[in-house]
Formats: structure tokens, C-alpha cells, sequence
């Protein structure tokens, strides 16, 4: 039975780099993969999934309205699809969450889902919160705070590196307006 996995993290901690590797695994077996990332997010142009280490790969875009259980049969239709990868998945609306869902329930795909769990408030994002809900296997992809424990929060910063507590829970940056920080020490710079 093909599932809905869920990855997810902070920042920074490689999910886009696993998402990489997973569909190169697949098609280097001969094996079809289709990519997705949010088009709110273009840190590396429009529709480009891109990692640390280098790996990239050009990806279907994915933004609110956007039906991809019907987008992802068509494609299925024309080449049979063994894998459906989405990175930015805390971007997806609770709609999609539910179209991948019957992606891997009706047309028999493996959908791997790659985001955060929670933005710089703590907060769950809409994609995250249903995929939590929804999804066959959870599971943390880790990366480590300056201390040494394990960075699970997001602490967005401005240019001097002070944290940011107010604002829209949508701001696309990288290095530069976030870090990613254990609960500690994310408390404490909340709490300035
Ligand atoms: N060419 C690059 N040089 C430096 N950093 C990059 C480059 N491409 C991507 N990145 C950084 O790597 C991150 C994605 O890589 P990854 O290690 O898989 O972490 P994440 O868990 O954030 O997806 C991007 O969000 C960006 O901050
Ligand atoms: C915490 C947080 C993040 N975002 C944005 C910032 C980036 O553009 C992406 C996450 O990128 P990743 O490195 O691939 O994980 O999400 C946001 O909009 N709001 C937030 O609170
Ligand atoms: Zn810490």
C-alpha cells in the first residue's frame, strides 16, 4: 500500500537535500518521479529546489487553488509516476493535504512530503498541521542549536540578528532572517 510520509524539521536541517537524494535513488532505478515546491518560495527561481550541498532540481509548483491530485494523474497518465515529492509542504492548504492523501490511497503513489512543522511563533503552518493529521509516517529529520541539543524551533531575526516576534507568518528568507534554534533557547530569545 503506497503511503503519505511526512518529513519534517526546522530550518536548515537537510530536507531538501533527503528530498533530492530520494528521487535520485528512484530514477536511477529507471523509476519516474515528479517534484513540487511552493511558488511563494523562490530563493533559488521559480520552481527550483535546491540544497546546501549543491544537489538541484527543477520542480511543479504548488500554490493555494492549485489541484495536484488532479495534475499529478495526468502526469501519471502519461508517464507512470513511482513517487510524488513536495518540498516547502508547510505551504500546502488542507485541501492538498487531502488530494496527496488520495494520491497515494487511489492512484497507488508514495507521496513524501518535506517541511516545517512550526513558523517563528511556535505555531503550527496549515500544511504541516493537516499532514500531521493525516500522514501514514511521521518522521523528525534533526539538526542541532548552538548548544548542542537538538533545534526544533525557527527564531526569525533582523539584519543586526535580534529576534522578530510580530509579523506574518509567510516571510521567505534563508540564513539571514532565521535561525534555527533548540526550544531553550528559543524561549529566551522570545522573551528578549
Ligand atoms: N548554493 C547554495 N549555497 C548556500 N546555501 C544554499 C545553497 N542552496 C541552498 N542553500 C541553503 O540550503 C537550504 C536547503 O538545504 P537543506 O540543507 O536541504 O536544508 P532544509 O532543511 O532547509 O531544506 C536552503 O534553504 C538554503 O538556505
Ligand atoms: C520559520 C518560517 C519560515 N518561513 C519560510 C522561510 C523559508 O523561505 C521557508 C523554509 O525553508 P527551508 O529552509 O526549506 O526549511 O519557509 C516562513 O515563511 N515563515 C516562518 O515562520
Ligand atoms: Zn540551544
Amino acid at each position: 500500500m503506497a503511503k503519505l510520509y511526512f518529513y519534517y524539521s526546522s530550518m536548515n536541517a537537510g530536507k531538501s537535500t533527503t528530498l533530492l537524494q530520494s528521487s535520485f535513488n528512484y530514477q536511477e532505478r529507471g523509476m519516474a518521479t515528479m517534484l513540487w515546491t511552493a511558488a511563494v518560495d523562490d530563493r533559488f527561481g521559480h520552481g527550483r529546489i535546491a540544497s546546501r550541498i549543491g544537489l538541484e532540481a527543477q520542480a511543479h509548483l504548488f500554490e493555494p487553488g492549485v489541484d495536484m491530485l488532479a495534475a499529478i494523474a495526468a502526469q501519471h497518465e502519461a508517464t507512470p509516476l513511482s513517487c510524488v515529492l513536495v518540498d516547502e509542504a508547510q505551504f500546502l492548504t488542507r485541501d492538498q493535504v487531502w488530494q496527496l492523501a488520495a494520491v497515494s490511497d487511489s492512484l497507488g503513489i508514495p507521496v513524501l512530503c518535506y517541511g516545517l512543522r512550526t513558523d517563528f511563533q511556535g505555531e503550527l503552518f496549515e500544511g504541516s498541521a493537516h499532514l500531521l493529521g493525516l500522514a501514514d509516517a511521521l518522521t523528525e529529520i534533526k539538526t542541532v542549536c548552538d548548544c548542542g541539543r537538538k533545534a526544533t524551533m525557527n527564531l526569525r531575526v533582523d539584519a543586526s540578528g535580534r529576534a522578530i516576534r510580530q509579523g506574518a507568518q509567510t516571510e521567505i528568507g534563508g540564513n539571514d532572517r532565521y535561525v534555527a534554534l533548540c526550544r531553550r533557547h528559543f524561549v529566551e530569545q522570545m522573551r528578549g
